[in-house]
């Protein structure tokens, strides 16, 4: 269980949220949702560890991150607002760099569930901006870790890659995962039900 305990979170003298107080269990499938400005990507980089709120804290399993940060970054995958990868590498480079402990054939099975076979060895610099996201993305078919906080995960991808994601986000929470997003696009229904948090000026519900 991933638990925000009470968390306030102020930038540039503004609230963003104050006193946010929730669970997300394994098996949810969580969207963080708001107007743009409202504090969505600094509440997953909070999540994350990455970020401090100005009171309260995060915790995993019972325990806050600060005291199991090798647990924690075991357990968490993290896909950020930009796609994340290295340019100057490959798609199958990237994936080798990300997750070397995988076998050549289970990057190109990643690669060929992100549509990108034939690019497996083109810079990543050279492709197109949902291409990019989609290398990025392929990592989700690669990962064991159960956490998956993904910020804009479905910027620059068509309806057929939602589609393939929303099936893999199904998948990783019957299995157990957990999944919290951020998105600005309606999500297609899926099989699963759908956990929303609202961030709007100052608050959250
Ligand atoms: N490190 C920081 N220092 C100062 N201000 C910050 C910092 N991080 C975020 N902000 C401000 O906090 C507000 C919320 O930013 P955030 O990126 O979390 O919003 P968001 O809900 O993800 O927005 P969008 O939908 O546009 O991606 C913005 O006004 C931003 O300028």
């Amino acid at each position: 269980m991933l638990e925000a305990i009470n968390l306030t979170c102020i930038r540039d003298e503004r609230t963003l949220f104050s006193e946010l107080h929730f669970a997300i269990n394994r098996g949810d499938i969580v969207q963080i949702e708001g107007p743009n400005g409202a504090g969505k990507t600094t509440l997953l980089r909070v999540l994350t560890g990455l970020s401090g709120a100005d009171r309260g804290e995060v915790r995993w399993q019972g325990e806050a991150l600060r005291r199991q940060r090798e647990r924690w970054h075991r357990d968490l995958l993290f896909l950020g607002h930009q796609p994340g990868v290295k340019n100057v590498l490959s798609p199958l480079e990237n994936l080798a760099f990300y997750h070397a402990e995988c076998h050549e054939e289970q990057r190109f099975a990643a690669l060929e569930a992100v549509d990108l076979l034939g690019f497996e060895e083109v810079a990543v610099a050279q492709l197109s901006a949902g291409q990019q996201r989609r290398v990025a993305l392929a990592r989700l078919w690669l990962s064991e870790a159960p956490v998956w906080i993904l910020d804009e995960p479905l910027t620059a991808i068509d309806v057929n890659g939602v589609g393939k994601l929303m099936a893999l986000f199904v998948q990783h929470a019957q299995r157990g995962g957990l999944v919290i997003l951020t998105t600005h696009q309606p999500l297609p229904s899926a099989a699963w039900p759908l956990r929303k948090i609202s961030l709007t000026a100052g608050e959250a519900n």
